[in-house]
């Protein structure tokens, strides 16, 4: 009988800061996908969106610690050790390069996130490396979005085994994990208002951020 392929998540992400949100799917997922390993990558230069206010290196260390201990998640640096834009594309071709062409490789979305994907750097090329896994996510607006619509409808499948049947090119909406209202952007303006975020990240993140001063009250 041959060997099952490797089954690799990337889980990227601005991650300022990692919380349970994340933490949680991509625990989920590796259990319920019988993944390998969970790239959990903090973006150095996010694409789309302003710099973060606290650095790429404070960011990875915060997931180091969410991710201590936890068997088969990997905070993963080699965005940080790129220079230039985070592009999700580079991380994905590295991967693909790492795990070899017949590796099942999908790349983790949040539905907000998935429903901008029109707008990436070189979308399509995406599908050369991944399958996109979209995760649902409370409070994300959809409306009807033709370009999107364009880039993954003939790429769609319905079940799990159809997706696991390649290494990539596919999209798969995925809508089992635990649905968390929980955003970096409400914990910053937790803190920023001297509020408590406990039990939204583990404690050993909630301790850092503290001890460091992240998110105080001129943050943004
Ligand atoms: N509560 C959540 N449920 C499902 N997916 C989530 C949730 N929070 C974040 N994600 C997904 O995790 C990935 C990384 O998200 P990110 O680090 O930007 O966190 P965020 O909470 O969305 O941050 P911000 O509020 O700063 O935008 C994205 O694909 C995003 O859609
Ligand atoms: O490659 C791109 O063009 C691109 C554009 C927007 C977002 N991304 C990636 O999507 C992931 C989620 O982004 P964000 O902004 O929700 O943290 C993260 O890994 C980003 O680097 C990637």
């Amino acid at each position: 009988m041959s060997e099952p392929e490797t089954r690799v998540a990337m889980f990227g992400g601005t991650f300022n800061p990692i919380h349970i949100a994340h933490l949680r799917a991509a625990v989920e997922l590796r259990d319920a996908l019988s993944l390998d390993v969970v790239h959990m990558v903090p973006a150095h230069l996010p694409p789309h969106r302003s710099a973060p206010g606290v650095s790429s290196e404070d960011r990875l260390s915060m997931l180091k610690l969410a991710l201590a201990d936890t068997p088969g998640l990997i905070a993963d640096d080699r965005e940080i050790r790129r220079d230039g834009p985070s592009w999700s594309l580079d991380t994905l071709a590295s991967l693909r390069k790492q795990y070899g062409h017949q590796a099942r490789l999908l790349m983790v979305l949040g539905r907000d996130a998935f429903l901008k994907l029109h707008e990436w750097h070189e979308p399509a090329a995406l599908f050369d490396h991944a399958h996109i896994l979209v995760i649902g996510r409370p409070e994300s607006h959809e409306a009807h979005c033709q370009a999107l619509e364009d880039l993954v409808a003939s790429r769609r499948v319905d079940s799990l085994d159809a997706l696991m049947a390649s290494p990539c090119g596919s999209v798969f909406d995925y809508d089992q994990t635990t649905a968390m209202a929980i955003s970096a952007t409400a914990i910053r303006q937790t803190l920023a208002a001297g509020r408590s975020v406990r039990y939204l990240m583990p404690p050993a993140v909630e301790a850092f951020i503290d001890h460091n001063g992240l998110y105080g009250e001129s943050s943004p």
